[in-house]
């Protein structure tokens, strides 16, 4: 079949265009993004894409899509996000490892890539699933389109699927195993017994996002997006350690605005080594991907940690402080997934609109006495935050850094930082008083 390349007819795509009211100008030519459509010409054939991929669902649904990105055959549960942009932050954020993004907003693609927005090395996920894949680019920061940088990151992607239809399901019926494929040769029958026989719960997949050695981290949030510049340049600095079990980059660009020095571990690193670190007395506890009752080594290693230097914990970091505490998880129906849900702070009454990624929740019931919940998820009421004050431990069930969401909820990197001076504080006390003590001896 001979295929031949054309650029769209109009001339305002494929030629750069300049936004006045943008902040920074196209600069170098790799930024402007030229979108160009291939089209199948021959006899009788349709100049347009058609159905090339199928996703079956466990439920034995079929969708048939068409396919960007990589071809192949690829399982994973499915989860909706409502977030309206933020793909590429989406695409890059390791807790969606064994998962396919299915993204409500009808419209993805228009913005492209760009050099920035990365959360983590790579695209973990299994796929992405959309409604429309825009036909151009226009985006300032972007150097490339969107099909293009799944093909390259050998990541599966369809479009022309009833998105509305799916996430339905998915509300009323739970979250579902599908098969995502390209492949001919392979029966429904045979798709529908992969999806059948896959399951994520149980299953570690964090050793298969982490680090695998420790690194420091330095970049701060870029000037230029800064929402809430540091007053206080020269004031103290502290040692965090952070555990990977997926972690996003903004979790620690945030960190390092607050002036914390970062040194980033893989999720088995002992206890016993972080201790010997000596940190200003804090570990943050990372996001990360799958079930968090199965990684009870994790478990075991905040459990060795609790208590002797302050803690904060971030969705994955704060299910494992939650069994830590002698907690329990369970899985929700279909989890929450985008920038806008609403959560309350319990301690000063705020609501907070945050951004949100999680299928498992901690139960309070199960909580020792002396927990407190601090946040609750306003569309459901689950546990969106603890504290454990005698311990000097927060952690929230929701993501801080945002990226992508609003920054309603920076304020928990301060209250971390506020713990780890009053801890500072409180141990230069305590050499005082032990000095005064032996000169007076
Ligand atoms: N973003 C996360 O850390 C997700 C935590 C966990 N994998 C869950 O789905 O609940």
């Amino acid at each position: 079949m001979a295929t031949k390349a054309f650029s769209v007819p109009f001339a305002d795509v494929t030629n750069s265009v300049s936004f006045p009211f943008a902040p920074k100008p196209p600069t170098a030519s790799p930024r402007h993004c030229v979108f160009s459509l291939t089209c199948s010409a021959g006899k009788g054939e349709r100049p347009w894409k058609t159905s090339d991929a199928r996703l079956v669902l466990q439920d034995g649904s079929i969708w048939n899509a068409k396919s960007f990105g990589a071809s192949g055959t690829q399982v994973g549960e499915v989860v909706f996000n409502t977030s309206l942009t933020g793909y590429q932050e989406i695409l890059t954020d390791p807790s969606y490892a064994g998962q396919f993004v299915l993204m409500t907003n009808p419209h993805i693609g228009n913005t492209g890539v760009n050099f920035d927005d990365e959360e983590s090395r790579r695209c973990f996920l299994s796929g992405l699933v959309i409604r429309s894949l825009s036909i151009s680019t226009s985006n300032w920061r972007c150097v490339k389109a969107l099909g293009d940088y799944l093909v390259e990151r050998n990541i599966m992607g369809i479009y022309d699927v009833d998105t509305r239809a799916i996430t339905r399901r998915l509300r009323q019926d739970g979250s579902l195993i599908g098969v995502l494929s390209t492949d001919n040769s392979k029966t429904e029958q045979e798709l529908l017994q992969i999806s059948q026989s896959w399951n994520i719960v149980g299953i570690d997949l964090i050793s298969g996002v982490s680090c695998m050695s420790p690194l420091e981290w330095i970049d701060k949030t870029e000037d230029e997006w800064e929402f809430h510049p540091n007053k206080d340049p020269a004031g103290e600095t502290f040692h965090v350690v952070a555990y990977d079990f997926g972690i996003k980059h903004n979790i620690l660009r945030r960190l390092a605005s607050y002036r914390c020095k970062i040194t980033v571990v893989p999720s088995t690193w002992p206890a016993s080594e972080t201790l010997k670190i000596k940190p200003d007395g804090v570990i943050i506890l990372s996001n990360g991907p799958g079930d968090p009752s199965a990684i009870p080594y994790a478990v075991e290693t905040v459990k060795n940690i609790l208590g002797k230097v302050p803690v904060f914990g971030i969705c994955m970091g704060h299910q494992l402080l939650g069994q830590a505490l002698g907690g329990k998880t369970f899985k929700m129906k279909f989890g929450h997934h985008g920038g806008n849900h609403p959560v309350r702070n319990l301690r000063t009454g705020h609501v907070e609109i945050s951004a949100q990624n999680h299928n498992y929740a901690v139960d309070p019931a199960t909580l020792p006495k002396g927990v407190e919940v601090t946040h609750i998820n306003l569309n459901d009421g689950s546990c969106a935050g603890l504290a454990f004050p005698s311990q000097r431990v927060l952690s929230l069930q929701y993501h801080p850094e945002a990226s992508p969401g609003p920054h309603d909820s920076d304020y928990a990197f301060r209250e971390f930082v506020q713990l780890m001076m009053q801890d500072r504080k409180k141990a230069n006390k305590s050499l005082k008083l032990a000095a005064a003590q032996a000169s007076d001896a």
